[in-house]
Formats: structure tokens, C-alpha cells, sequence
């Protein structure tokens, strides 16, 4: 399947100058959305995952069917001020501002296999904090999977010598 047929670019999106990729089309068809996520799935079936994380809220939306197919629990990494409980916190630099991730303390476990999902690679910023947060609490991180990889912001030095999976290159 040429899952490139159903992402949407955005001239100018949030900000003048950003080039947005818009995976809608994707989740609303039934086969890609299965496609793409079966194809993470399938990245991830020997890796002994115990948790998948995904950063809010398009990691959600991709990392909770991907959860859901290992037979595995999802934890999510929030915006301030969304989790009720202690949360611990790592600020970082997007392609488009500066924010702050959160996830509950307890989320993960230490010593649990955990595989981080999410929609985009961009500046890498958002996957190098969702890392952080993971291995503050113990956390191993066995791979990063993504549906889209946008080379030239470069995110991939962030990943570092993570194992990690991207289904299409912009
Ligand atoms: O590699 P980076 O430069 O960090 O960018 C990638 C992140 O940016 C987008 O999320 P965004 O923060 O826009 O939030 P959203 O998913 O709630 O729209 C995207 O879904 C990734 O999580
Ligand atoms: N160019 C882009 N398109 C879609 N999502 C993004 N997140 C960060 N940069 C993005």
C-alpha cells in the first residue's frame, strides 16, 4: 500500500514556512489506518514490549491500536495540567515553539520494555523528552516508531542509536 496517498500537506500550517503533514486522511480509511499500524506492530511483535507510550494526542492515535495489538498497555504523555496525579516532567523544543511533557510517576514500571509511538519525527524534541520521562522512571526504551519522518528538521540525531522505525520519509 502507497501510504503517502493519504497524507494531506498543508502550505503554511500552524505557522508561515511549516510544511504540515496531516495523517486525517489516513485514519479515516479503515485498511491504511490497519495498514499503518499493523506495520509498527509487526516492527514490534519481537522486541518483548510490556508498554507502549505515545506523546498527546496524535501519538494516541496511532500508539493505542498499536497497544491494543500487542496485547499491551498504553501510557500517555500529556501537556501540563491534563494528568490528576504526580507527574514528572521534561520541557523541550519543537519545529514550531518550546513545551512541556508530562506522565504520570507511576506510568512505567522500572525494568518494563517500553516502545514509544508517535505520529511524526520532526526536530526530534518531542521524542528526546518522551525518552527522558520513560528512563527517569526506569524505563527501557527498545524502540521508537513513527509514521512519518520529516529528514531535514534532522529528529533522527535526536533518536541516537534508539532503535527506530519510520513508515514514510518527507
Ligand atoms: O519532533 P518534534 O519537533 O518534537 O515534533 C513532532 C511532534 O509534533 C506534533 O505534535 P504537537 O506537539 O503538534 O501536538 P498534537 O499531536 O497534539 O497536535 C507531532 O504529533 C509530534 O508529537
Ligand atoms: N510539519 C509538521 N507536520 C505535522 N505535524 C508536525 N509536528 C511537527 N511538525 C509537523
Amino acid at each position: 500500500m502507497e501510504l503517502k496517498d493519504y497524507i494531506a500537506t498543508i502550505e503554511n500550517y500552524p505557522k508561515e514556512g511549516v510544511v504540515f503533514r496531516d495523517i486525517s486522511p489516513l485514519m479515516a480509511d479503515g485498511n491504511a489506518y490497519n495498514y499503518a499500524a499493523t506495520e509498527i506492530v509487526q516492527y514490534a511483535r519481537d522486541k518483548e514490549i510490556d508498554m507502549v507510550v505515545g506523546p498527546e494526542a496524535r501519538g494516541f492515535i496511532i500508539g493505542c491500536p498499536v497497544a491494543f495489538a500487542l496485547g499491551v498497555g498504553f501510557a500517555p504523555v500529556r501537556k501540563p495540567g491534563k494528568l490528576p496525579r504526580e507527574v514528572i516532567e521534561a520541557t523541550y523544543e519543537k519545529e514550531y515553539g518550546t513545551d512541556t511533557l508530562t506522565m504520570h510517576s507511576d506510568s512505567i514500571k522500572p525494568g518494563q520494555r517500553v516502545l514509544i509511538v508517535d505520529d511524526l519525527l520532526a526536530t526530534g524534541g518531542t521524542i528526546a523528552a518522551t525518552i527522558e520521562l520513560v528512563e527517569k522512571m526506569g524505563g527501557i526504551v527498545v524502540g521508537c516508531a513513527f509514521l512519518i519522518e520529516l529528514d531535514d528538521l534532522k529528529g533522527r540525531e535526536k533518536i541516537g542509536n534508539y532503535d527506530y522505525k519510520v513508515l514514510m520519509h518527507y
